[in-house]
């Protein structure tokens, strides 16, 4: 499997192979054995699905804290999203940069993303739906937002900020200044 390191190494495109017949076309989106050799030993316990009707949607910047902090395989069934991962460990030497990458049921690629990292995407087609896969369930009251918008991270997220579309949690983020006086990482 191609696999191409971001700019934080950590963080993970992957391009599963797929077998296109007269037929269709069959593709291993996940195998443990094949992940563990490329590094992704997470044992992932939920599977996730959203749709996104419009372009700009933004989901996002979320993380879950321990015991119950996520890491993350992304990918695209339909439509396209610009998956974002910022790093929030306190001691990395990439603290508080992020790193960008389009993933797409075109491009048929995925995205990995480790523990420790506040995880989010803008959707750029209509739409779109996006599957991934968790390593800890669920815990809403461990679930933390820092604003997508913020203006310590700078965030490249390719749509206009009038046009996007955010739930009401993530209308009411911490910044990232706030996150940086009590950090969960
Ligand atoms: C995340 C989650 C949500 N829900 C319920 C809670 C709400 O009633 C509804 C929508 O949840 P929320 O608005 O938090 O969904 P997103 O904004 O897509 O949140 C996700 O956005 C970014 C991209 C992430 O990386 C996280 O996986 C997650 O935070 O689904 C569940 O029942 N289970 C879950 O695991």
């Amino acid at each position: 499997m191609k696999i191409k390191a971001l700019e934080i190494p950590d963080v993970k495109v992957l391009y599963p192979a797929k077998f296109d017949d007269d037929r269709g076309f069959f593709s291993e989106i996940y195998n443990k054995s094949t992940y563990e050799k490329i590094g992704i030993q997470e044992e992932f316990v939920q599977d996730n699905h959203s749709l996104s009707r419009a372009v700009g949607v933004i989901r996002g910047l979320h993380y879950q804290c321990s015991p119950f902090a996520q890491a993350k395989l992304v990918r695209v069934v339909r439509g396209t999203i610009l998956d974002v991962a910022v790093d929030i460990r306190k001691n990395s030497e990439t603290f508080g940069r992020w790193v960008s990458a389009e993933i797409s049921a075109q491009a048929w690629n995925q995205i990995y993303i480790p523990k420790g990292f506040a995880h989010g995407f803008v959707t750029l087609e209509e739409n779109t739906e996006v599957n991934y896969k968790v390593s800890a369930r669920y815990a809403p009251e461990l679930e933390k937002s820092i604003a997508w918008n913020d203006p310590a991270l700078k965030i490249e997220w390719r749509i206009s900020e009038g046009a996007v579309t955010l739930s009401d949690k993530d209308m009411q983020p911490m910044s990232f200044a706030a996150y940086c006086q009590c950090p969960d990482f």
